[in-house]
């Protein structure tokens, strides 16, 4: 059985967070593990409380994991603070950590702030440098490149800056893009871009992490980076595509099994 661990928070009503990681390794058929770095209380309409772990339990968390257990690929989701990126790093780093996906949260679509503004330089120094591959959005791409990330010829230029900061591999996802949703990969050689229409919904609450968890996936179970976005994608775009209302705001991606056996996925 191939394993994946998610280290990220927690989302009460389960659209995004460790929720929809473990939901998406389940679907993607990889058995799936957490460490939890916050608790949010959050709904369809937005984040309430927040409560940070402390450094001991997100650390002990990790190393309960990786010292009994062979992780194939680690996905890292909210992180919140520049202590809790440290231990996270630090924690990665004592268990040799390998496919490190990170996807670098920093605002949840309903406007909470779920890593604090002044901690995206620690998330630059200590994080970025030993992902296998990172996937901001528009808007994190431009708060860790320093310039306004809007289009194509933008994302193109950000994820040169990302490479170099240290991220063997980047994907600027284009969900936030106007028109197509359109996502860039660069694996330091290469721009390849995974073309996509954009669906026209407002239940797309958790589609980083589901994207995210579902590269993560593909890596524990042995797929080549590409391959791994590439499936992904597919995985995300069919999430949204069956993505439903629930509650009285925007709701989730979808991890029904059979749609993705249906779609070759798995
Ligand atoms: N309406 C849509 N139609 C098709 N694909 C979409 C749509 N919205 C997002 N995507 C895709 O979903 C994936 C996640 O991208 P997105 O930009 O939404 O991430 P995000 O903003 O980090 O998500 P989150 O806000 O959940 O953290 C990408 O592959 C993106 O292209
Ligand atoms: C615990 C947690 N992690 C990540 C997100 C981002 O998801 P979204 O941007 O869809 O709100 C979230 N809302 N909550």
């Amino acid at each position: 059985m191939k394993t994946a661990l998610t280290i990220a928070g927690s989302d009460s009503s389960g659209g995004a967070g460790i929720q929809a990681d473990l939901k998406t390794f389940s679907a993607l058929g990889v058995f799936g593990m957490s460490a939890i770095t916050a608790i949010t209380a959050q709904n369809t309409c937005g984040v309430t409380e927040i409560r940070e772990m402390d450094s001991m339990i997100i650390s002990a968390q990790i190393d309960a994991v990786y010292t009994d257990i062979a992780v194939n690929a680690v996905k890292i989701g909210m992180l919140s603070s520049s202590m809790i990126i440290e231990t996270v790093a630090e924690s990665l780093e004592r268990n040799h950590a390998k496919n490190i996906v990170l996807d670098t949260v920093m605002i949840s679509k309903s406007g909470s702030y779920l890593l604090k503004p002044e901690a995206v330089d620690t998330l630059k120094r200590c994080l970025i440098p030993k992902a296998l591959i990172v996937t901001p959005n528009l808007h994190e791409a431009s708060a860790l490149v320093g310039f306004d990330v809007i289009d194509m010829k933008s994302m193109k230029k950000a994820a040169l800056v990302l490479n170099e900061m240290g991220a063997a591999y980047v994907v600027v996802k284009g969900g936030h893009l106007e028109g197509d949703a359109c996502d860039l990969l660069y694996d330091g050689k290469e721009m390849m871009v995974f073309p996509n229409k954009r669906i026209r919904t407002i239940h797309t609450h958790g589609t980083g992490c589901t994207f995210s968890s579902a590269i993560a996936a593909g890596l524990a179970k042995g797929l080549e980076i590409k391959d791994a976005v590439r499936v992904a994608k597919e995985y995300v775009t069919i999430a949204i595509k069956h993505g439903f209302s629930l509650g009285k705001g925007v709701g989730p991606t979808h991890h029904f099994y059979d749609l993705y056996k249906k779609a070759g996925l798995i």
